[in-house]
């Protein structure tokens, strides 16, 4: 089976480059020329593409591949898809983002099933920074595809000697644990830059992971995948290094410092369409309500904490 890459940014290059220890592997960028003349990308700098990958800005033939990795924003996955006239039958499309849109409040692979209903939706998520995955670190996913034998074949098909790849049939719980870990890393690193202390995150980790379930829960995603690399193991590696950018954004607020607009952040967002999901709800979904006040400014670090700690008493 064959494999290519939609997106050439930090994460869709370090899927190419694990990927291509096992063959030749397509990357589509929507502008070559960095790639092509450095053979490097900008959001990974230093790490050369070995000759595995061959870089393409043609859609058309980026897409004849049957496994086809979506490393696009979450927020662009959409308007992406659109410019894709085929129905892509047949074919397994793997989301490699992690958020909720805000316009449809689906997920990616809500996303993908709903734009292409035709082909395989699954998706590939876990703890992993790019730049661990293309040095070739130990890294390990999991894949979330509802059809389990085409699951089993996508699995083996992307694992790689350092890519460990776990299985799973909960696509939604996997999906969520992506997107709301980013919501729970920006109050992490808010409380941190704040000067609020390790006490203070270690809460934030435990009651956003209760959030987390509990959400999952209203879907009917399964508790162990909450628990397992998707959930628990990405909301560990994403609150706690200051590699992660939700993390620095957070700090950053924490510290009233300013924040590069251009940085894929995708937990701002997700905050805020997690919110409206709740007040369309009526689910109690405190820290994501929180963050999405502190993203667009509304309130500050002070404020949030405030509020947070004068909920009413309850049971945990
Ligand atoms: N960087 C990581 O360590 C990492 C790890 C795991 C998952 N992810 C996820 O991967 C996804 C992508 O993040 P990233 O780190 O690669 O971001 P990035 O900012 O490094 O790259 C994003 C890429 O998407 C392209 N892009 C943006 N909008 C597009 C559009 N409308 N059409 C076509 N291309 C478009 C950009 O040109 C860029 O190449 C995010 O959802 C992120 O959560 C990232
Ligand atoms: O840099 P972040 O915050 O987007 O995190 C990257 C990955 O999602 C970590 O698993």
């Amino acid at each position: 089976m064959s494999v290519s890459v939609f997106g050439a940014g930090a994460f869709g290059t370090a899927l190419a480059i694990s990927l291509a220890q096992n063959g030749p592997v397509t990357l589509w960028a929507r502008d070559v020329s960095p790639l092509e003349n450095k053979r490097q990308s900008p959001r990974l700098p230093g790490i050369t593409l070995p000759d595995q990958i061959s870089i393409t800005g043609d859609l058309e033939q980026a897409l004849e591949n049957d496994t086809l990795l979506f490393s696009i924003p979450m927020q662009n996955l959409s308007g992406f898809l659109s410019r894709i006239n085929s129905d892509l039958e047949g074919k397994a499309l793997v989301a490699c983002c992690k958020g909720v849109d805000l316009r449809s409040g689906l997920g990616p692979v809500g996303i993908l099933s709903e734009t292409k209903p035709k082909a395989q939706a699954a998706i590939l998520t876990g703890p992993s920074f790019a730049a661990d995955i293309a040095k070739g670190l130990p890294t390990a996913l999991t894949l979330a595809c509802t059809d389990d034998a085409i699951g089993k074949e996508i699995q083996h098909q992307l694992s790689t000697p350092s890519l460990r790849l776990y299985r799973s049939t909960d696509t939604v719980g996997a999906e969520l644990g992506g997107a709301l870990k980013n919501v729970m890393a920006i109050a992490c690193g808010a409380a941190m830059g704040a000067g609020l202390g390790d006490s203070a995150r270690a809460a934030l980790m435990t009651r956003g992971f209760a959030e987390m379930t509990r959400f999952a829960a209203s879907r009917e995603a399964r508790p162990e995948t909450m628990a397992g690399l998707s959930g628990l193991g990405d909301l560990a590696l994403t609150c706690t290094s200051d590699l992660s950018r939700n993390y620095q954004l957070g700090l950053a607020l924490g510290r009233k410092e300013a924040f590069d607009p251009s940085i894929t952040v995708e937990g701002a967002a997700t905050a805020q369409a997690m919110d409206r999901i709740a007040i369309d709800t009526g689910l109690s979904l405190p820290i994501c309500h929180a963050v999405a006040a502190l993203t667009q400014g509304r309130v500050t670090v002070d404020d949030v904490m405030t509020q947070l700690l004068s909920r009413p008493l309850k049971e945990e």
